[in-house]
């Protein structure tokens, strides 16, 4: 079943059995009030209702559709938040964006687990550990084909200098920031980081060791604060959360989502046609493709190989593009 429970996230709609009419006796909520669903456990949900922490359900009628973090929800029953109290959630509303992790032999679904994000930090480190160029790439296609905005963040910069890496995404147009570690241990970097942050829901992604925790207890000065609360109520911490877990930026203008042991992401739903689309110059010169056309390396007939050829198109923009879109079907831990 791998990391998450059949409750805590999506699963594709069986039919249903139905034993009476769809429209009538279907209960309304006119009662309900939002909530904003800031992390899962075990199919427990932690929301956010007015600025107070409410431990939740999913209601009966939602079934088995999933509930992620980041999710906006309607919420019946006590909603007080009062210790012991236990709302039920009725509905989720439509999502923005969505983040999906990879499918694997325990789990063949690709599950979304966040929702509602605007911008998915890619966290590698210049150094210890190597960056992995076809991880950022599959990144950068969750992001784009997911509708989040990509931001590179290049950490440890003390290490090793980011011009190799950085000159492999320049061409695509993927804003970056680089943090590094003084000689007096402080990290610099943070400001410009922070500010990228400010107005955005981020969710932060990376292997092991890049230093993401490091960029959270920085970003989010009480993050400990705040899982410690969670703890209270869960009994979980976030380094022993299976979840992902959402925590509001230092000023309150902004959200992170950190998501600890989720390195992955399921690629396999990307349609080279809806990829395109996040590069609206290449997609204009995509008119006049053959039916059918993925634009990849191998097609014959490319509007992109004409534009190279025509000196409309940047050669290393149609190349960068086209390895995103072979990143698609490479699996790269
Ligand atoms: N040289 C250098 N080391 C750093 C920097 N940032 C963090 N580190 C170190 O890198 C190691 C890993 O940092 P963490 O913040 O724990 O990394 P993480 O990505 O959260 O790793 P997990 O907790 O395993 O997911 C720690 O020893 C940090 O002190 C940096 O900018 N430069
Ligand atoms: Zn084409």
């Amino acid at each position: 079943m791998g990391r998450y429970s059949e409750h805590d996230v999506e699963h594709y709609e069986r039919p249903r059995r139905r034993t009476r009419p769809r429209t009538k006796d279907r209960p309304t909520y006119d009662d309900a009030v939002d909530g904003l669903v800031v992390t899962v456990d075990r199919g427990r949900f932690t929301l956010l209702i007015d600025g107070r922490t409410v431990m939740a359900m999913k209601a009966r009628p939602l079934g088995r559709k999933g509930v992620v973090v980041g999710d906006r929800v309607r919420v019946v029953g006590d909603v007080t938040g009062a210790d012991g109290s236990l709302a039920r959630i009725v509905e989720v509303q439509e999502r923005t964006s969505t983040l999906r992790r990879t499918a694997d032999d325990d789990d063949p679904v690709e599950r979304v687990i966040v929702a509602n994000v605007t911008q998915l930090v890619v966290v590698t480190a210049l150094a210890d550990p190597e960056p992995r160029p076809r991880w950022i790439d599959r990144a950068l296609v969750a992001a784009y084909d997911g509708g989040m905005a990509p931001l590179l963040c290049l950490s440890k910069a003390d290490l090793e200098d980011p011009e190799t890496l950085l000159s492999t995404y320049r061409s695509l147009g993927v804003p970056w920031e680089v943090t590094r570690r003084d000689a007096d241990r402080t990290i610099v970097g943070l400001d410009a980081l922070h500010e990228r942050l400010r107005g955005e829901t981020s969710v932060l992604i990376g292997h092991s060791g890049v230093g993401k925790s490091t960029l959270v207890n920085a970003l989010v000065p009480d993050a400990r604060r705040e899982t410690g609360h969670v703890n209270a109520v869960t009994g979980q911490g976030r380094h022993t959360s299976t979840s992902a877990l959402m925590l509001p930026l230092e000023g309150g203008d902004g959200w992170i989502i950190d998501t600890p042991g989720i390195r992955s992401f399921g690629l396999a739903h990307v349609q080279p046609e809806h990829l395109i689309e996040a590069f609206p110059d290449l997609d204009e010169m995509t008119e006049d493709c053959p039916r059918g056309c993925t634009h990849a390396e191998d097609e014959p007939e490319c509007g992109l190989d004409v534009a190279v050829a025509d000196g409309e198109a940047d050669p290393e923009r149609v190349s960068s593009f086209r390895r995103l879109l072979a990143a698609r079907s490479i699996s790269d831990y």
